[in-house]
Parts: structure tokens; sequence; C-alpha cells
């Protein structure tokens, strides 16, 4: 939607009013005997009251109406989104999806919530730690119906079809190449424009941050002023045949009824939002000399552990660049890693493999052996080492998480969509070992 704004920076502070509505938010205090224009104060905590300033969120919302005005939550059919990751036996095989299919709206009308699908994950949402991957598939705009995740942060990736995302705090329009980060708890709603795909890394029980920059310095990589906010909209409006909140709970669905639009927020205050970044944007990091820097270098956003350095999920990206490392295979390196490496193609074509498509994707668990096909391994062990753009017109992305993840019975049998002849790009991988060979 033309003419949307945003407020930019990263876990700022943001304060904004509806333009229709000057002087809205309270003056120099949170809960005002009667807040202005009759609003309703309700503040939304997306981390304990007493974490450390550093990782304190919270925003307050002025609404015409408080969230707790509904009819009780009831269980609804959760499709092929689950949190039961024992739904099939383990499978450490490399893992290839052909691009998920997308219904036909004239066959079925399915939106943002019917469409999704959990891929795999691990963890538990109860414990608060885990994570889970879903593809959103969608044809039709959610009507008097809006989505809260009580039980994480939802990463959203664009892949086809962009999506105009209502929320609490505003409306976002998010892309293909941009994403977007709905946190816990954060109400919203999704219009499409057609079929509509992509991916979800779902996160229990940490927020994302900026990666650490290290020896990089103050700037590069994804750089905060980039990452925009929405600002503050309203709706005043009443539902007589009922509005639906859709509500994840420890991994199922309720819904509950009211006679409100919940994007009632005439107002709001604070550093716990929703936001969305343009990939475009990343200021890549890369190696100038020789060899094959790790893939953390392309790290957009990482929801830690509570072990230093291991993070419960990175949202890495593989964006075009310069390739111009001497002496060097440049592509990816065989690797066995203790992480899982869920892989996605938002467009292009991704430099270590033939076959990856856009709206596939592929799962490299813990200790699964992968990387370049054998026609990638042979071109690059003999290519003149020139300059080279990579991935021009290419952003392929990686979900690497530290949790061994299982596959659900959708993921692995259902979907129809594994690629089960996926092994066969590394069998003609041939043995070069030559026990005479000299420097020269
Ligand atoms: O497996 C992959 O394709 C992802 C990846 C890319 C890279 O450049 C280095 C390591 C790695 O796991
Ligand atoms: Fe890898």
């Amino acid at each position: 939607m033309a003419g949307l704004k945003y407020m930019s920076g990263f876990g700022n502070e943001f304060a904004s009013e509806d333009p229709r509505c000057p002087g809205s938010l309270p003056e120099g205090q949170n809960n005002p005997q009667v807040c202005p224009y009759g609003l309703y104060a309700e503040q939304l905590s997306g981390s304990a009251f007493t974490c450390p300033r550093s990782t304190n969120k919270r925003s307050w919302l002025y609404r015409i109406l408080p969230s707790v005005r509904h009819k009780p939550f009831t269980p609804m059919s959760c499709g092929d989104l689950t949190e039961n990751w024992n739904e099939v036996e383990p499978d450490p095989n490399q893992l290839r999806w052909k691009p998920f299919i997308i219904p036909k709206s004239s066959e079925k009308k399915v939106d943002f919530i019917s469409g999704l699908h959990t891929v795999c994950g691990a963890g538990d949402s109860k414990s608060r730690n885990g994570i889970a991957i879903h593809m959103y598939t969608c044809n039709t705009s959610m009507t008097d119906k809006c989505f809260q995740n009580a039980d994480g942060d939802f990463l959203i990736v664009p892949q086809q079809g962009e999506i105009l995302i209502t929320t609490e705090f505003g409306k976002m329009m998010v892309e293909p190449n941009e994403i977007c980060v709905i946190q816990q708890g954060m109400r919203f709603s999704v219009d499409v424009f057609g079929e509509t795909r992509g991916y979800i890394l779902e996160v229990f029980g940490a927020h994302f941050e900026l990666p650490d920059l290290g020896p990089i310095g103050a700037n590069g990589m994804a750089n905060p002023r980039d990452f925009q906010t929405p600002v503050a909209w309203y709706e005043d409006r009443t539902v007589a045949t009922g509005y639906t909140v859709v509500n994840k709970y420890q991994g199922k669905l309720f819904s509950c009824q009211q006679d409100f639009s919940p994007f009632n927020v005439v107002a709001w205050h604070g550093n716990y939002t929703p936001y969305k970044y343009n990939l475009e944007n990343f200021m890549v990091i890369n190696c100038v000399a020789f060899d094959h820097a790790d893939p953390s270098i392309f790290t957009v956003l990482t929801a830690k552990s509570t072990r230093p350095g291991v993070a419960i999920a990175d949202f890495v990206i593989f964006p075009p660049r310069w390739g111009v490392a001497d002496h060097t295979f440049r592509p990816p390196y065989y690797h066995r890693n203790c992480m899982s490496e869920f892989m996605g193609l938002i467009k292009g074509h991704y430099e270590a493999k033939e076959g990856f498509q856009p709206g596939g994707a592929s799962l490299h668990s813990i200790m699964t052996p992968h990387g370049p096909d054998v026609d990638c391994f042979e071109k690059n062990s003999t290519a003149v080492l020139k300059p080279e753009r990579v991935a021009e017109g290419t952003m392929a992305f990686m979900f690497e998480s530290s949790f061994s993840m299982a596959v659900t019975k959708w993921g692995l049998d259902t979907c129809h969509r594994l690629d089960k002849s996926y092994y066969k790009c590394w069998e003609a991988l041939k043995n070069h070992f030559n026990p005479n060979w000299k420097p020269n």
C-alpha cells in the first residue's frame, strides 16, 4: 500500500499517535486516571518485568476497548500446524523440498492461518525454549480475524506475493526480499493479493537481536536504522457478526469472539513492536584475500540461547556480492555441523546447488554431511579466479539452529514435495586422489 509510514531504528523507544487524535498519548505518565479521548491503557510485556534494562521490552497501548473484552477461547482445528515433534521417526538424511504448493483460490480459499504448515522444529513452547519452522501458502485475506502467537516470535520471510500486515501498532507492507518480525503476543491480520507463499521461523522464549559486530566495528551487516516500525493506526469498528481472535497457545490453536476490531490502538509508546527490514540493505562483509569465511558473517538477526555464542536460531542470508578470494575454492565448503541448517530460496539460484528452487527448502540436520553438488565442485575447482559477482539477482537464506530438529509428518510425507533423489547430486563426486602428487 503506497504511502505507509514507518519509524526507523531497531528496538528503539518509539512513540506514535494516529494523526486523527492529536494528544492521545498521555504525557508524563503511563496510567492517567482517565486517558485522553477516553481510551483504555494496556501494557504488552515482551520480557519479564525484572529483566535488565538492555533486554527489557514492553509497550503501552492506548485503545478504544481493552483486549480482555472477549468471549472465552475454545479449541479450533490446527490443520498442519503442530508442535508435536514425535509424529514420525527421526530422519538424519539430507532433505530437500520442491516448491511448496500454493492452493488455487478457485479451488479452496485459504488464509494465512489455515495456510500454516509446520515443517520441522524442536523444543517446547511450555518450557519457553525451542523453535518451529513453518511454511505459509495462502490465497485469501483474513477478514474480521486476527492472530496472536502466545508461544513465541514469528520471523516472516515472504517468498511470493507481498503481504499487508495490520497490527495493533499500525500497518506494514512486506514484499519478497523484505522480512518482518511479529513478536510474541502481538495481534495481526494478513491481507494477500494473489497466490502467496513464505517461510516462518518461530522462536520460543527469546527475541531476535542484531548480532554483535566484534572487530567489524560500529557499522555494517544489518544496520539498526534500516529496521522499520509501523506508525499508530486505528479503526473504531463494531463487528456485530463477530470478530475472531485466533490464539496459538502451547502449540495449539484457540479462537474467541469479540464484537470489535482489535486494531483499535489510537496511540502507543514503547520498545516492543513489530518491525520489517529490506534484505537489500544488508551491508555485506566478506573475504577479500583467501578462504571461505563461515556464513555467520551474513547473520541478519539472532535469537540467542543462554550459552555464549550459541543461537537458538540465526537468520542468515546469502546476498548478491563480489567473490574475489585468491587460490580458494569459493563456494561453500563440505561440512558437518553441530547446528541444524534449514535453507530457503526467495529468488534466483543458490551457488552450491542445482535443483534448489525458489519456494522450496532444504534441511541439513545436525552432523549430516552436505556441501556443493558435483557440478559446482568440478567447475569451481578449475575456474579462473577473477573478481566475480556472486548470487546476482538471488536471495537464499538459512535458519540455523542449535536445536536438533524433528521433521513433521506433513514435511516428510503429506506435503508430497520431498525430492527423494536429492542425495544423487553428490553421487558422482569423483576420487581425485593422486598418491604421486608433487607440489609444482
Ligand atoms: O550449507 C550451506 O549451503 C550453507 C553454508 C554456506 C556457507 O557459505 C558455508 C557453510 C554453510 O553451511
Ligand atoms: Fe551448511
